[in-house]
């Protein structure tokens, strides 16, 4: 497949990690009410500097797909303190919840959240053009291009393969050049070939925008890629690490106790991702 990177023009560490991108303190996601009511996040907290590479681990149902739901403004916390880019995610509203991720927060979730009547082009572009980016429509199919879809722009995504419909999904979060880039198991549909194309293309313009990338993954290879590792358990962080430090036995034994994920896309996700790109 002809996935094309740009060059990636890497900032120093000292430019790009800096800023705390990410702040947050003692954050708690409760799902329902009374008695029906779930504690998923049990008090998380967790600072990321801007630029930083981040993987997320733990076992299926530890709350990794919730805790990026409520880093990225998809979910709101039910208490604790949050700011993302200098803004305040925990006090807003979630208009400006949806206005704050525009353009500078991008998501892939493992449910892509494609529109089923727009073509690929349009399904990237369109989020771009409601932003007011100039040139969304050659940004867009630059960006399908660079995710090897060049040859699927009218496509829509009945039309497209799993692998196909994600890599859509990921050029419609890269595009824009956003400074947060979430990920949730970007991989995940892929073949190996094109798993590892994707993540050189996911660092490569994490590079180029001196982004933060939080990635959700059960991929050793791309773990390790990752300049930090945070793991979470019931809830809860269990450990929080410099990949670098980190021995492979542990990181191997991590990631194998990692295997039942599932997708749990909630309705509230995907309802929000669609107003995302249609507001
Ligand atoms: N809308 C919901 N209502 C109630 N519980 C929920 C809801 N969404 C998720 N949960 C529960 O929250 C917990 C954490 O789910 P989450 O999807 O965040 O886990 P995860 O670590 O991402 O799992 P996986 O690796 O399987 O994707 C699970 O026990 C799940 O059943």
């Amino acid at each position: 497949m002809g996935i094309v990177t740009s060059p990636a023009h890497s900032l120093a560490r000292s430019e790009t990690q800096s800023i705390p991108t990410i702040l947050a303190t003692d954050l708690r996601l409760t799902l329902g009410s009374g008695e029906s009511g779930v504690e998923i996040l049990k008090g998380i907290d967790l600072t990321v500097p801007q630029g930083q590479t981040l993987a997320l681990l733990g076992p299926s149902g530890s709350g990794k797909s919730s805790l990026m739901a409520v880093l990225c403004g998809l979910e709101r916390a039910s208490s604790g303190t949050l700011q993302v880019a200098g803004e305040d995610f925990a006090g807003m509203s979630e208009d400006d919840l949806a206005r704050a991720r525009r353009g500078r927060i991008g998501v892939v979730l493992q449910a892509f959240h494609l529109l089923p009547t727009m073509t690929a082009l349009e399904n990237v572009a369109t989020p771009m053009e409601l932003a007011g980016m100039p040139g969304a429509r050659e940004r867009a199919e630059a960006e399908l291009v660079a995710v090897g879809l060049g040859h699927r722009l009218s496509h829509y995504p009945a039309q497209l393969s799993g692998g196909e419909q994600q890599r859509v999904a990921i050029a419609r979060a890269l595009a824009p050049r956003p400074a947060l880039v979430f990920a949730d198991e970007p991989t995940g549909n892929l073949d190996a070939a094109t798993g590892a194309a994707i993540v050189e293309l996911l660092f490569a313009r994490r590079a180029e925008a001196g982004a933060t990338l939080l990635i959700i993954t059960h991929d050793e290879n791309l773990a390790r890629q990752c300049e930090r590792v945070v793991t979470l358990a019931d809830g809860m962080i269990a450990s929080d690490t410099l990949a670098t430090d980190i021995a492979s036995d542990t990181l191997a034994t991590d990631i194998a106790s990692d295997t039942l994920a599932t997708d749990i896309a909630s309705d509230t996700l995907a309802a929000d991702m669609a107003s995302d790109t249609l507001a």
